[in-house]
């Protein structure tokens, strides 16, 4: 577990903070009362296992941040605690590359702090793309989002640099320059609105001082916001930039949260239809085979009864994470309710889709399934259908038939809709 240090003379200051942190975050935590005290604890530390560390300015037994001097010497990352802050403090700081400074009496002081620790947790995911062909402001502003573990690409080619946005969906902010050779920075920003919406990628635009139409034209070309070069203060540009990426990510929670199924992590059925339809015109253009399949499980109302929900739902877990990883990223796999699961396999023809299928319903059915102090088996009956048909739901419900067809002919096996014998 990674930990957070607290290095702070008020035991009630540490206790409090160690409290809020322990039952809001992943994070251990360990309080120091003096220098002394952490500079034992760091003798004894591997030091990639601190995630961070919240250390006061003035300790009783340290000259005037010292203590920040000593954890910043190991590059940990340091949120700096004091009383009050003057603008000669201010640029100690950030000298000193500390990701923040609280002010300690500050009632919402512990909730900022939490808020800084889980989002340089989620950072290093989060991609930024700066676009400068000045090597000396592209440094500086890389410094400054390298200091919050930000992973950082710098191109001062606008023309590579959209090349490499458009072909790296993890990107979530470009902070561009306007003055750059072969494409300006609103032009820049214009072509990459054409690719991604506000919600996918947040833009920057950023100029020299005396250019006061800058703003303007860079949202006008889609940008989200804009700053002055020389001027902006560290603790504005961070406030920025964090706020840009806690919205993306809050708006991609929720896509994923509205297209995914809370309890097995696949598809829900209105995101299969949603991505279904698309692949299908396009099979149907490039006459590629495909299979869609209905996998059940087998008297799955035993398994609720005799062991309860949660074992049940742990059930279900286990058989989409099954099914899901025996299928390639190109497939597509939703739970469609209750113990129900749909799969469209592209590129997959009726005589590839027997045997394949008939692997899958003996992975699930050797798979000891472990849930509280529980071992159990469960079986699927598999209903498939490679008849191609224009309206997809066709096909769906040729799947369905042959399920029903598997349930009614003893369960655990699979029935092809092209061998399914009618009127049973
Ligand atoms: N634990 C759990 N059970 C669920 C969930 N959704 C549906 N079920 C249960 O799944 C069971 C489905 O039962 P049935 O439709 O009778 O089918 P079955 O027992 O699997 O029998 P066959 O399909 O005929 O083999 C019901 O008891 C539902 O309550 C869920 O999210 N979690």
């Amino acid at each position: 577990m990674k930990k957070i240090i607290i290095v702070d003379d008020s035991k009630f200051f540490c206790a409090l903070v160690e409290k809020q942190i322990i039952e809001q975050t992943p994070f251990g935590v360990i309080t120091c009362n003096s220098l002394e005290e952490a500079k034992l604890v760091l003798s004894r530390l591997d030091i990639k296992s601190i995630h961070a560390c919240l250390v006061s300015y003035r300790l009783r037994d340290s000259a005037e941040g010292e203590t920040a001097e000593l954890f910043r010497s190991y590059e940990i990352p340091t949120i700096i605690l004091i009383s009050d802050v003057t603008a000669t403090l201010r640029n100690k700081f950030w000298h000193l590359r500390v990701i923040d400074y609280v002010i300690k009496h500050d009632k919402y002081v512990v909730n900022e702090i939490i808020s800084t620790l889980l989002r340089l947790e989620r950072n290093p995911s989060n991609k930024i793309v700066i676009v400068e062909d000045s090597k000396t402001s592209a440094k500086l502003l890389q410094i400054l989002l390298e200091v919050h573990q930000y992973d950082v690409v710098h191109f001062t080619d606008p023309k590579e640099a959209l090349d490499y946005v458009k072909y790296h969906q993890d990107v979530k902010m470009v902070i561009t320059d306007y003055n750059m050779p072969g494409m300006d920075g609103c032009e820049l920003t214009r072509r990459l609105r054409r690719i991604y919406s506000k919600q996918e990628l947040a833009i920057l635009g950023m100029s020299g001082a005396g250019q006061t139409i800058m703003a303007a034209n860079f949202l006008k070309h889609g940008a989200d916001d804009f700053i002055i070069k020389q001027s902006f203060l560290a603790e504005e540009f961070y406030l920025r930039i964090n706020s840009y990426l806690d919205r993306l990510n809050t708006y991609q929670e929720l896509a994923t949260a509205a297209s995914y199924d809370y309890l097995t992590n696949v598809s829900n059925r209105r995101h299969f239809f949603e991505v279904v339809e698309a692949m299908h015109e396009s099979a149907l253009r490039h006459n590629t085979p495909v299979t869609c399949a209905m996998i059940d499980i087998d008297k799955f109302k035993s398994v609720n009864d005799k062991y309860g929900h949660s074992v049940g739902d742990a059930v279900l877990r286990e058989v989409a994470q099954l099914i899901k990883s025996s299928v390639r990223k190109s497939d597509i796999v939703a739970r469609f309710g209750g113990e129900e699961f749909c799969m469209y396999m592209t590129g997959m023809s009726a005589e590839n889709a027997e045997p394949y299928f008939e692997k899958l319903r003996q992975k699930i059915s050797d798979a000891i399934i472990r849930a509280e102090e529980h071992s159990l088996k469960v079986t699927v009956s598999i209903g498939l259908c490679s008849k191609i048909e224009h309206d997809i739901n066709h096909m769906i419900e040729s799947a369905d038939k042959s399920l029903y067809q598997a349930k009614e002919t003893g369960r655990n096996r699979v029935i092809h809709h092209e061998t399914l014998v009618e009127g049973l």
